[in-house]
């Protein structure tokens, strides 16, 4: 029976740097989006793709885990600091993309780390984006954490007084270094991952099955057969 476009299959990926580490990957799996995609100035949000049966959707990171949990997206491609942060059931994230490759980390200004002593800290107030893993990762270990959220910039909080502490994410530690931070702790390694709705898995296993087998293949390297 053909497809309806209903049907479709939608594709959420994060607009920013995991959509550039994204391209090769997708291409691997046997998608190519429409022109147009890759035009900076076009103000399309949906794209059709060279897969009659898969559209793409490019949203901001947070937002691709919502499409996908609530089932508005099938599938995605997602930064494991995105998914913890949400936590969210309804998400299944079988397949390491092995991009986006950073972790989530506590930093402070680097005076203050010479003296500070992280194991007498009872309760504290950091700056993140990721206020949920952040006060998880400290009541662990018996630590209030109090979150005061930001959306970006999280290493001028401490200069300005907002708070002593951030979480965030750390690559390279330039942007620690040039803002006089320094990194006291590791909360986890970050990757980007695709991912698929549960839901939409159990009503549709061969469609999606297909495409974390193609993305399993496509992050080991190997080009998928698109046919
Ligand atoms: N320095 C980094 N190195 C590698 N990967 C990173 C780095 N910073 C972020 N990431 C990954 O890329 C994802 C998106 O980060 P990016 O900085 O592009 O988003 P953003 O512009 O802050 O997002 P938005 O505009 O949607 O809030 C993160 O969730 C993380 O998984
Ligand atoms: O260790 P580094 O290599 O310096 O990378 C870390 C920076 O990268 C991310 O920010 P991004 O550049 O995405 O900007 P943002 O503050 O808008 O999120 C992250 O939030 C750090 O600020």
């Amino acid at each position: 029976m053909a497809e309806s476009a209903s049907d479709k299959l939608i594709l959420a990926l994060p607009k920013g740097r995991i959509l550039a580490e994204s391209a090769p990957v997708l291409h691997a799996a046997g998608i190519d989006p429409e022109p147009s995609f890759h035009d900076e100035d076009s103000r399309a949000l949906r794209f059709t793709t060279n897969r009659p049966d898969i559209d793409i959707i490019r949203v901001r990171s947070f937002d691709v885990a919502t499409f996908v949990a609530f089932g508005a997206a099938h599938l995605g491609i997602c930064g494991s600091d995105v998914l913890m942060e949400f936590d969210f059931t309804e998400i299944y994230a079988p397949v390491d993309l092995g991009i986006g490759r950073c972790r989530l980390s506590v930093a402070e200004p680097a005076d203050l780390a010479a003296s500070d002593d992280p194991s007498r800290w009872s309760h504290i107030r950091i700056a993140t984006k990721y206020p949920e893993l952040t006060k998880r990762h400290f009541a662990a270990r018996g630590v209030q954490a109090e979150c005061i959220k930001l959306n970006g910039a999280m290493e001028l909080a401490p200069t300005l007084g907002l708070c002593h502490r951030i979480v965030d994410l750390v690559s390279s530690g330039r942007t620690l270094k040039e803002n006089g931070l320094k990194e006291i702790e590791r909360i986890a390694e970050v990757s980007s991952r695709f991912i698929v709705n549960r839901a939409a898995l159990k009503t549709r296993p061969e469609a999606i099955g297909a495409w974390i087998e193609r993305f399993r293949a496509a992050a080991h390297g190997a080009v998928a057969d698109a046919a």
